[in-house]
């Protein structure tokens, strides 16, 4: 099939380049012209595994020519679905904030017009229940002219894909989850999917948009909350001398908790929970609910970095020490910076005087966005160097492997908020959650 993807970030790069490979004949749409640039010469405009391999293979000059990528909305018009992979940040309020969807379905509206024959239009971005129904499809018929279910139709297909796996997640998924309103719309959505279900052999769960909006959002809810609940049973843990992780291991045996997502510590970052979480809430109170444990979840995982900086304190007079923070991007893999719990590790450091050293294989570049008055090291070894003391915020797995980097230290007090560095002699070693 012919298809556009408006949007070429994490998820509308990683699904054109997929849905490229898997056969379709695929047009990415950016405002960005560096991004499109990028992909037309075959590359891939983020760090995600197996990406550049994909990008290469079908956009690059020596590739099948079945992914391009354009500023222009018009492409649209030789495709039949279009996909919106566009961002759905969050209000200072917390409740999500549809600006950029409804310049986007405005601007594809405005194209439709000129199409001469049935176009389906997926939104694939994280939406509230109700957005593709009240908000989208109310601005594509207004800019278009025409009647969804008549001469369009709407659908809502959400993403579960993990930055730094999103590859393999998009291709081997748990489920594909089919919205629609509109039986032609729910066609075409098979149709584009067929290839990818019959590849992973996926379940396919068919529903109305409404539903498919809410499902991404209980999936990323139960998910956050369930790190949030490891981590509030890990800090009880802590105070007990008990390693959490022990407790994880024992309980995750049981099917109905599942081992997955058992994993405590500093808490959870990224482009996602934390503006889903808040934009579920903000709608579940819109709607006159006290969505209670969510609350709690949210409260937990805001304290975890002022928890990691404490435990440091116990060991460190921070006020003029030079601290090694190892790792920055929210998790490994990615040089994702958004949310990333490196954020307010490094500002409370800094609160309490202490001058900071950061080291991440990949998100420095990302990171100088984010924060201020921070020396990036070259590697893991020379941010430790001389410091009195260091935290790790992310699990890449290169940590695991320091050993005499320790031994450089002015003070070797290691604080770890993830569960990576082995407990050695020579070193103070303390787990946030064991
Ligand atoms: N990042 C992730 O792992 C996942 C994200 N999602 C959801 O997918 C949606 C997209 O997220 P990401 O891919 O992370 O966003 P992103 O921020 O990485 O990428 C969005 C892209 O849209 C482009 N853009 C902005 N306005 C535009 C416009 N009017 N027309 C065309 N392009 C425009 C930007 O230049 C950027 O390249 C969000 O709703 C997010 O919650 C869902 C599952 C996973
Ligand atoms: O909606 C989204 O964007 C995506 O959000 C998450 O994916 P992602 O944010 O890429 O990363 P995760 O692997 O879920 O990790 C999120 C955060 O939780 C933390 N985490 C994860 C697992 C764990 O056991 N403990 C833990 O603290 C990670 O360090 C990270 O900061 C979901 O896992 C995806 O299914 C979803 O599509």
């Amino acid at each position: 099939m012919r298809l556009s993807i408006i949007g070429s970030g994490y998820v509308g790069t990683t699904v054109a380049a997929c849905f490229a490979d898997l056969g379709h004949e695929v047009v990415n749409i950016d405002i960005d012209e560096g991004i499109v640039e990028t992909i037309n010469a075959g590359d891939a405009p983020i760090h995600e595994e197996g990406l550049d391999e994909l990008v290469a293979d079908h956009a690059g000059p020596e590739g099948t020519g079945r992914l391009r990528a354009t500023t222009d909305y018009a492409a649209v018009l030789d495709t039949d679905v279009t996909f919106l992979c566009l961002p759905t940040p969050q209000n200072d309020d917390g409740s999500i904030d549809l600006s950029i969807m409804e310049a986007g379905a405005s601007h594809l509206g405005e194209v439709l017009a000129d199409k001469p024959d049935w176009h389906t239009v997926v939104v694939k971005s994280t939406v509230v229940p109700g957005s593709t129904e009240d908000a989208i499809t109310p601005i594509l018929e207004a800019e278009s002219g025409k009647t969804a279910g008549e001469a369009f139709g709407v659908g809502m297909n959400p993403e579960f894909l993990r930055e730094g796996t999103a590859v393999s997640d998009f291709l081997n998924p748990d489920k594909v989850v089919l919205g629609a309103d509109d039986e032609r719309a729910l066609a075409d959505m098979h149709e584009v999917f067929e290839p990818l279900v019959s590849r992973a052999d996926a379940p396919v769960v068919e529903t109305d948009t409404r539903t498919a909006e809410m499902i991404k959002y209980a999936n990323n809810a139960f998910l956050a909350a369930k790190i949030s609940l490891i981590n509030d049973l890990g800090n009880i843990c802590k105070e007990f001398g008990i390693d959490s992780y022990e407790v994880a291991d024992a309980i995750g045996l049981d099917d109905r908790i599942g081992e997955q997502f058992l994993r405590s510590g500093v808490g959870w970052g990224g482009s996602c929970f934390p503006k889903d979480v808040a934009a579920i809430i903000a709608a579940a109170e819109e709607q006159g609910y006290d969505p209670a444990v969510l609350n709690a979840a949210v409260a937990v995982n805001d304290r975890q970095p002022g928890r990691l900086v404490d435990l440091l304190a116990d060991h460190v007079a921070l006020d003029g020490a030079r601290i090694a923070v190892l790792g920055l991007a929210f998790k490994p893999g990615t040089d994702d910076m958004r949310n990333s719990r490196a954020i307010p590790v490094i500002e409370s450091l800094q609160a309490r005087g202490a001058t900071v050293t950061a080291y991440d294989p990949v998100a420095t570049e990302n990171a100088r966005d984010y924060l201020d008055d921070v020396t990036y090291a070259d590697s893991a070894a020379a941010a430790l160097d001389g410091a009195d003391g260091a935290v790790v915020v992310t699990d890449w797995d290169e940590f695991a492997a320091l050993d005499d980097a320790f031994d450089n230290m002015a003070d070797p007090v290691v604080v770890d908020g993830r569960r990576i560095i082995e407990r050695r002699d020579g070193i103070t070693y303390e787990g946030l959650t064991w």
